[in-house]
């Protein structure tokens, strides 16, 4: 089976949004995700200074053309930093680096990744957030909707193409009616993507999902983080020293209670899905390798 994951934050100890970055590193780490089985994947930054974008999207883009990886890396997905900062929405990344979007901002990104970015992932309820996505769209990048506060309303005007990880990336308390669940699973325009890890949402949730959005508007990423491929223990990451990978898997920042990323690459995702019979190995093949390519508007190939 192909698979093609639209949410890679590292692996194999290696974050691609670390300060400490180099070529070598995302080459090596780009290796061992292919020879794991992964065919194509986007990188993927969280919400992190100017500065760092600065410095690793054009490292990225670079590395990429260098070592003739264009085919199995087609791109980035920057999931931040226009996010909400509330607590829970926010999720693992930091509230101090988020910001506000803005068209201007967002071209000054796409220049840095060399036109490269394919996914941004925004919170529809922020100012600037409708203009901001329609300057996506012009620039050929597909807008996904996560760690958000948002009503339908807001969601409705942003005319966006995804969820990010639906389920995830919000407080743990919320209005049991009003919420971006919901509102998500209610508008039939937008693809579901969720972290089929078997932490980050149970089966009978993935369940409901298939069933209210229906297969074709399912995308399953990893989200998988640069522990993905370590032993269990304590880990620095996402700018807190609090995450621990438990036995099973489980990624979790106790302080922040809040899931940190998984600890899976995609061909894992897939297997819970099989595990829990929740899709037949056709359907698994469209939410790995056919829907992926189809949000992005590329030909599957
Ligand atoms: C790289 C990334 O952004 N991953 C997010 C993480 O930030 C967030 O904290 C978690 C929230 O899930 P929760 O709301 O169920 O704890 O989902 C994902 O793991």
């Amino acid at each position: 089976m192909k698979y093609f994951d639209l949410q890679v934050n590292g692996a194999f100890g290696v974050d691609f949004s670390a300060p400490g970055l180099t070529a070598d590193d995302f080459c090596r780490c780009a290796e061992r995700v292919l020879a794991a089985g992964v065919t194509r994947f986007l990188p993927t930054l969280i919400t992190s200074s100017w500065e760092l974008y600065q410095r690793n999207l054009p490292l990225l883009a670079k590395a990429i053309s260098a070592h003739g990886l264009d085919y199995a890396v087609p791109g980035f997905h920057l999931e931040g930093p226009f996010i909400s900062s509330e607590p829970g929405a926010v999720g693992a990344h930091d509230p101090s680096k988020t910001r506000l979007p803005t068209p201007t901002a967002l071209r000054e990104l796409q220049t840095m990744a060399g036109g490269r970015l394919r996914l941004l992932t925004l919170a529809a309820e922020l100012p600037g957030a409708p203009e901001t996505a329609a300057c996506a769209h012009n620039l050929g990048i597909t807008v996904s909707l996560g760690h958000q506060l948002a009503t339908s309303a807001q969601m409705a005007a942003i005319h966006a193409d995804a969820l990010t990880h639906l389920g995830n990336g919000l407080p743990n308390m919320i209005h049991r009616h009003h919420n971006p669940i919901w509102s998500g699973l209610a508008d039939d325009e937008l693809t579901a993507m969720i972290i089929s890890d078997g932490h980050h949402l149970p089966a009978e949730l993935i369940h409901c999902i298939i069933r209210c959005k229906g297969v074709d508007k399912l995308v399953v990423t990893s989200d998988a983080s640069s522990v993905t491929g370590l032993p269990p223990g304590k880990y620095h990451l996402m700018g807190s020293n609090d995450a621990t990978l438990h036995d099973n898997g489980l990624l979790y920042n106790d302080s922040k209670q809040c899931l940190v990323g998984s600890a899976s690459l995609l061909p894992q995702c897939a297997d819970f899905l099989r595990q829990e019979k929740l899709l037949t190995e056709e359907d698994i093949t469209k939410v790995v390798w056919t829907n992926p390519h189809r949000l992005l508007r590329m030909d599957e190939y």
